[in-house]
């Protein structure tokens, strides 16, 4: 039997620890907190972030990351992207010679603009060929509850993908091979930015119309970054593009969303941060997903305004007012 470590117990964490368990995989469940392990050992429950799933009989659940990564020839990282070089570089004497290394983040690493298996690549010193990225409309609140959703699971190594997407094939959770690991990421971590803007967007008061618009812009500024960045222009269009962002976009579960709601609202950032327990990833990869747009040359209009309202104080009716008076361009 495979065996996996899940290092993170936060919302999709503990999903997709019972994912790999359906699955038919061992799951040893780092969790931060001892307390959480040891809740989970007594209930099988992870109540502070979802209380309603009854985890699987191979999932253990443990605080110490030795004991966790023990035996892993799967390690799958499910904690904020930011927290990642730091808490990865602590596991590191812990991790088994030849582990493939999985990244479940969408986000993109502040002041190095780099993604998260570059990260990982990088802190770890592992080749690609031992990386690999999951991404897709997975909202981990219905997963948890069971209902069917599909994702890419993307690797440079056709062994990699094919191994980990073995270990994550759950009757309700249907993985798909993918290569193109740079689009994923940048799917993954963009789309959150544009579920801000439409949630924004929502909690104004607008209609279908403005969501269906700023999605399909969000979707053709994620294009142009993604393919000058290197990634298949294709890739956009299958789960990890399209399929997350109308997830995103249009589910009161994301948080993303929902932060973006509650601006749109007239709270303050502060204020809605100050009351969010859980992780908003747009808020931080903003910034650096500007940076590489920058860098690249690539016009962000979209995300640069998500910005220009978290850091530079503007009104979110201003900006909507600036999307609708830009120049007039070629839609493609
Ligand atoms: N929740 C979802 O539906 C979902 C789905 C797909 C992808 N993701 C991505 O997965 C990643 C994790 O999101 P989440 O929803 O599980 O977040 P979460 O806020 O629910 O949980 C975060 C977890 O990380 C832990 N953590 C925080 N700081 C840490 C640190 N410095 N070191 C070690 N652990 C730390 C927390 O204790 C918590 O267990 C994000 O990049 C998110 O975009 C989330
Ligand atoms: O809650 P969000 O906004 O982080 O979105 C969760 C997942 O990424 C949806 O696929």
């Amino acid at each position: 039997m495979t065996k996996a470590a899940v290092m993170g117990s936060g919302s999709w964490g503990t999903a997709f620890a019972a994912i790999m368990a359906d699955a038919g995989t061992q799951v040893s469940l780092w969790c931060r907190r001892f307390e959480v392990a040891e809740e989970i050992a007594a209930t099988r429950r992870n109540s502070a972030y979802l209380p309603d799933l009854v985890l699987p009989d191979l999932v253990d659940a443990t605080n110490d990351a030795q004991e966790a990564l023990a035996g892993a020839e799967i390690v799958v990282v499910a904690i904020p992207a930011q927290e990642v070089r730091t808490a990865l570089a602590a596991w590191l004497p812990f991790l088994e010679e030849g582990a493939l290394l999985v990244s479940l983040m969408k986000g993109i690493e502040q002041d190095t603009g780099l993604r998260m298996s570059q990260v990982i690549g990088q802190v770890a010193g592992v080749e690609d060929a031992r990386l690999v990225v999951i991404s897709g409309p997975n909202l981990a609140k219905e997963i948890a509850a069971r209902q069917p959703a599909a994702a890419v699971v993307a690797s440079t190594s056709p062994r990699a993908r094919a191994r980990v997407a073995e270990a994550c094939a759950a009757p309700y959770f249907r993985p798909y091979l993918g290569a193109d690991v740079i689009g994923i990421e940048i799917a993954g971590a963009t789309k959150n930015v544009i579920g801000i803007a439409v949630g924004m967007a929502a909690g104004m008061g607008m209609g279908e119309n403005t969501v269906a618009s700023l999605l399909t812009r969000g979707l053709a500024e994620t294009v142009r970054l993604g393919v000058a960045l290197g990634a298949d222009s294709q890739t956009f269009l299958g789960l990890a593009g399209v399929g997350d962002l109308v997830a995103t976009c249009t589910s009161p579960l994301s948080r993303n969303r929902s932060f973006g709601f509650e601006l749109g609202r007239g709270r303050s950032v502060q204020d809605v941060l100050a009351t969010s327990h859980s992780t908003v990833e747009g808020v931080k990869s903003c910034r650096s997903i500007l940076q590489l747009a920058r860098e690249a040359d690539v016009d962000a209009p979209i995300v640069e305004n998500i910005v220009s309202v978290l850091y530079e104080d503007r009104d979110p009716r201003e900006v909507l007012g600036a999307f609708m008076s830009r120049t007039r361009k070629h839609e493609i």
